[in-house]
């Protein structure tokens, strides 16, 4: 089932600037979405929208299947949203600020729970601290825990590891798999597209408003990734052998490196009829290596291919 299904979203801002242009998505329930895009695509928009934070000016949100507009109570309920900001009372401490976030929603007060949520975020022995004494990771994990404290079933996180040191980015991503193995469907914003690869299991990619593409990781990276075989030679070449003519193939610094790039998924690569024909030519190979474009370089080149057609 689809947990949150956006059709034709659109927000125009009150100067006129138009943020959404009609987004289509559908997240099923207990995936990992992670949506990336340059800053201004839309992507805050786009969550404080399903969030109910801002209003749409065209299309439909729903969430476990009911509109966001017309069912706003329900649909909240279901809901966890972590800032980008931190927005925390300074001198309240960490276990009254999470137990309040339960209040909010009209629940009855859990303590079970509430300490299961700080557990996990390993916070119960901060639970008495005031959120002023803790450091900034710290306060991300209360921000998580507040968004946890209603018992949410989508999970969204704009921007959840902006700024922080690699060892926290590590345990937030920890965090996230063991809200997914509980069955929470999560979305997340982010600029890291290592983080993107790291937890995802489908990527959404959106700029200046607009959604350019949304499929699985894996397909995406063998789909659009190119993959090179880059060949070192025994002495430079100053121009390539004719044999060796007309498929593409690269020769850099100064002629020592031959660069061979290929589609991953196609049926022959042409790396054995290039290594032959290398022989033939009595060209001399010292070493190779394949290397894969990253995500982060499929996602460059999506972006900027989109501004060149604009
Ligand atoms: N209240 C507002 N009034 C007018 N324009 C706004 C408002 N909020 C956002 N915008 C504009 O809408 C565009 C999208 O903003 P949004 O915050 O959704 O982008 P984003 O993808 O989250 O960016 P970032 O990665 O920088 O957080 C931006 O150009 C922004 O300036």
């Amino acid at each position: 089932m689809a947990m949150v299904e956006v059709a034709q979203l659109a927000k125009k801002y009150d100067g006129g600037f138009e943020a959404l242009k009609g987004v289509d998505l559908s997240i099923a329930e207990g995936e990992i979405l992670a949506l990336l895009g340059p800053n201004g695509a839309g992507k805050t928009t786009l969550i404080s929208i399903i969030c109910g934070l801002v209003t749409p000016t065209g299309g439909q949100v729903r969430v476990g299947g009911h509109d966001i507009l017309a069912d706003y109570r329900s649909t909240r309920r279901l809901i966890g949203l972590v800032p980008q900001e931190i927005n925390l009372e300074p001198f309240e401490k960490v276990l009254n600020t999470v137990r309040f976030s339960r209040g909010l929603f009209g629940l009855k007060r859990d303590d079970a729970l509430i300490e299961d949520v700080l557990r996990r975020l390993s916070l119960w022995d901060k639970r008495d601290t005031p959120i002023r004494a803790l450091s900034g990771g710290m306060k991300r994990r209360v921000l998580i825990a507040k968004a946890l404290a209603h018992e949410p079933k989508v999970l969204f996180l704009d921007e959840p590891t902006a700024g922080v040191d690699v060892e926290l980015r590590r345990d937030m991503w920890e965090i996230v798999a063991g809200l997914k193995a509980q069955g929470t469907t999560i979305i997340l914003t982010t600029h890291y597209i290592e983080e993107a690869e790291a937890i995802a299991d489908r990527i959404g990619v959106i700029n200046r408003g607009r959604i350019l593409l949304v499929e699985d990781k894996h397909s995406l990276m063998t789909r659009m990734g190119r993959k090179e075989l880059r060949v070192l030679l025994d002495s430079p070449l100053e121009t390539l052998p004719a044999a060796l003519e007309g498929r593409g193939l690269e020769l850099l610094d100064d002629g020592r490196l031959l660069v061979h790039s290929y589609d991953s998924t196609a049926e022959r690569s042409g790396i054995a009829r290039l290594m032959a024909d290398l022989a033939a030519e009595g060209i001399a190979v010292r070493d190779v290596a394949t290397r894969q474009s990253s995500l982060e370089e499929i996602f460059v080149s999506m972006v900027h291919n989109e501004e060149d057609e604009a």
